[in-house]
């Protein structure tokens, strides 16, 4: 069996809930201060977009899990979102929450936050229901491919969002900068790409599943990024606290990187 099969394989255990519960519910989900990682990530986002550079008619979200936080600040500034992940158990709980079924993940925290961070005074129940609204396509994918949607996709989007996926389904670094390569195939010239990992990370848990993850430092995510022709335009790195270390990654920092594809020269 190939190693990318390998890690196909590997991901047939995944459980989504045990996923939530490990990075998104407290403790490790922690508001308190804007100096925890979530509020961090969540700035991160929201300043990206409140650059205003970054808009158009469809955002993808490359390996989207069973989460939305990572859309919260983009679904101001784009007609539709488009979800995208590699199992049926992820593209279903999106679903669910997109249909407010009553056994749906709590997100109002992240959801508040973001409100508030933005700060245009907008309630979360109503960005709540916009990002609802605008989630209109949940498909599968695999990052792997040199067309990561298949047929599926009809044109090229005006940005892409991926947070914690091409690291955590990649064998080796090769591998890693094939897949950034293929998922850039889903990007306009010129559009944006916001870009959110794990630093020096090699597993992580998901109920039965223990994930290998392809350990990046922060010149090894530059450097694939340049292979693929971007430009960089905001680089930043969390270092994680030791306190969040409870054994169910062993994650060292996370990444954002704001980045542009060229234009068509
Ligand atoms: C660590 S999770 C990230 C989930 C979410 N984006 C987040 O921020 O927490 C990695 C995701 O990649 C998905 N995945 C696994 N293999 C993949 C592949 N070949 N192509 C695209 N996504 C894949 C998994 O199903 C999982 O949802
Ligand atoms: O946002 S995080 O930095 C985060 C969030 C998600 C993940 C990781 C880290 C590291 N392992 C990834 C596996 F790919 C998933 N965070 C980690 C500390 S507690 C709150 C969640």
């Amino acid at each position: 069996m190939s190693s990318i099969a390998a890690v196909g394989e590997s991901y047939q255990k995944f459980n989504p809930r045990a996923y939530l519960q490990n990075n998104y519910m407290p403790p490790r989900a922690d508001f308190s201060s804007e100096d925890c990682v979530v509020p961090w990530k969540l700035r991160c986002l929201a300043e990206a977009f409140a650059t205003g550079d970054i808009h158009g008619r469809t955002l993808i979200d490359v390996g989207s899990g069973p989460t939305i936080y990572q859309l919260l600040s983009a679904c101001d500034h784009f007609e539709e979102i488009v979800a995208t992940d590699y199992l049926e158990v992820n593209r279903e709980v999106l679903r669910r929450w997109v249909q407010n079924e009553p056994d749906g993940f709590d997100w109002s925290p992240y959801i508040k936050h973001a409100c508030r961070i933005e700060g245009k005074g907008e309630q979360w129940k109503e960005k709540e229901q916009k990002l609802r609204g605008k989630l209109r396509q949940i498909l599968p994918i695999d990052v792997h491919q040199p067309e990561p949607l298949g047929s599926q996709l009809c044109q090229p989007a005006d940005a892409l969002v991926s947070t914690f996926c091409l690291e955590a389904v990649s064998p080796d670094r090769p591998s890693f900068e094939r897949a950034l390569r293929n998922v850039t195939t889903l990007l306009q010239p010129g559009g944006h790409f916001l870009l959110i990992g794990a630093l020096e990370e090699s597993f992580y848990l998901a109920g039965e599943a223990k994930l290998s993850v392809v350990p990046v430092s922060e010149a090894d995510v530059k450097e694939a990024l340049r292979k693929s022709g971007y430009h960089i335009h905001d680089f930043r790195a969390y270092l994680m606290p030791p306190g969040l270390k409870i054994g169910v990654d062993d994650v060292s920092g996370v990444f954002f990187v704001h980045a542009q594809k060229p234009p068509v020269a």
